[in-house]
């Protein structure tokens, strides 16, 4: 046997929602450059799902679902106001997934049909979700879903309480449009693993909401910004990342397992970040991040991937960093769902081998004698 540790360059399935190909990314075919700058999030999860862009009456009916399935279980609310308030919100996130199939009556339903209404409410209902979650965590009564809004204007929405400025909400839907799939990425391979089970749609994203907590995963852009604030100001940028290299310890936010030349979706939220700091008149975190970019890329060669930049533009929207990772399942859930709907399709147990390592012929002792 010859073992690939982390699976590096396994090719482990088929699929035709998103590739990567000498370090260009594509949803169905489009590149990501052309929909960050042209599509909406709902446009995208709809690509993402049936495979086409929508057109109008398709895009419009969307969103009336999205809406119309945007609330969430009253009983459920109760169970979220009973967790601990300092609960790890990727946590806490993943435990509310999980109990909105308790109240789906055709959770198990696994029909084509039902299952791609399961993608489109998982998709409505995980911002309400997120948003009552942090409004919970302050002593703050959840805020209901607001009918006709898009998922970033009624996201902002229902954190604040109050109409959003549409520059937060332009920055938040693209944010969203380039976080939305990335082929078979650790928490995607897990909703994958899950379902291939035949289990059902809510235990797969359950899954993947636990694989993307992870700081080597989707965790990494809360970690960019505990860093961001460790370091403290632009004069200490260069000690602090000089001390972490001599450790030999990681920089969060840095590296990719696919791209060894730099992810495509890190210049448009380096951009954001640049546009959302001289809009506020204060580029300090844009100016923190540039120098850190200099610096390693410099010292190591690695470039930012996604969760970098995006730490400095969630701030720059007055987002808590403990929402940075459960606003990255708002959007992957289209990309999650997708992908549990393709491997439905086609589907066969994921079940790969491991060389045994350990002892071998051990005689059984009794416990008194051992
Ligand atoms: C949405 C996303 O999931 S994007 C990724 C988010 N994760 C992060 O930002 C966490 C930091 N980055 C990492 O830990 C890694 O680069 C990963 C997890 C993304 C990819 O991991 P792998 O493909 O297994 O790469 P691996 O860890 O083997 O790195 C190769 C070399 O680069 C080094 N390296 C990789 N990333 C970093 C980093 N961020 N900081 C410092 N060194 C790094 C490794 O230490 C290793 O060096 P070595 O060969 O001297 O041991
Ligand atoms: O593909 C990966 O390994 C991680 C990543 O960038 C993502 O999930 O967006």
């Amino acid at each position: 046997m010859t073992v690939i540790k982390g699976l590096e360059g396994i090719v482990a399935t088929t699929s035709s929602i998103s590739s990567i190909v000498d370090g260009v990314l594509t949803y169905r075919g489009y590149d990501i450059d052309d929909l960050a700058e042209h599509a909406s999030f709902e446009e995208t999860a709809f690509l993402l799902w049936f495979g086409n862009l929508p057109a109008t009456a398709e895009l419009e009916k969307l969103k009336r679902d999205l809406s119309d399935f945007a609330a969430i279980p009253e009983p459920l609310i109760a169970q979220m106001k009973l967790y601990p308030k300092d609960a790890n919100t990727m946590a806490a996130l993943r435990s509310a997934v999980s109990g909105l199939a308790l109240y789906d009556e055709a959770a198990d339903d696994m029909s084509r049909s039902a299952n791609e209404i399961k993608a489109v409410k998982l998709q409505a209902q995980i911002p309400t979700i997120v948003a009552a979650l942090a409004r919970i965590r302050q002593g703050l009564e959840p805020i209901a879903p607001k009918p006709g809004f898009s998922i970033a204007e009624n996201f902002l929405y229902m954190l604040r309480g109050e109409q959003p400025d549409m520059v937060s909400v332009k920055a938040l839907d693209t944010g969203l449009v380039l976080h939305a799939d990335h082929e078979l990425n650790a928490s995607t391979f897990a909703g994958r693993v899950t379902v291939a089970t035949l289990s059902d749609i809510y235990s797969g994203v359950t899954s993947a909401i636990g694989a993307l907590k992870g700081p080597l995963h989707g965790g990494a852009n809360e970690a960019v910004m505990r860093m961001l604030e460790e370091i403290g100001s632009f004069e200490n940028v260069e000690p602090y990342i000089r001390g972490k290299l001599a450790r030999r310890e990681k920089i969060m936010g840095f590296g990719h397992r696919v791209y060894k030349n730099g992810d495509p979706r890190a210049k448009h939220l380096m951009k954001m970040s640049r546009e959302l700091g001289a809009m506020k008149g204060d580029t300090k975190l844009y100016d923190m991040s540039v120098k850190i970019e200099e610096l390693i890329t410099g010292q190591k060669g690695l470039k930012p991937n996604v969760d970098f930049y995006s730490a400095s533009v969630y701030t720059q929207l007055g987002i808590d960093r403990e929402l940075f990772t459960p606003i990255f399942a708002i959007s992957r859930v289209s990309g999650w769902t997708a992908h549990i709907l393709e491997q439905y399709e086609d589907n066969r147990i994921i079940r790969p081998r491991a060389e045994y390592t350990g002892l071998v012929e051990q005689k059984y002792v009794p416990v008194t004698e051992r």
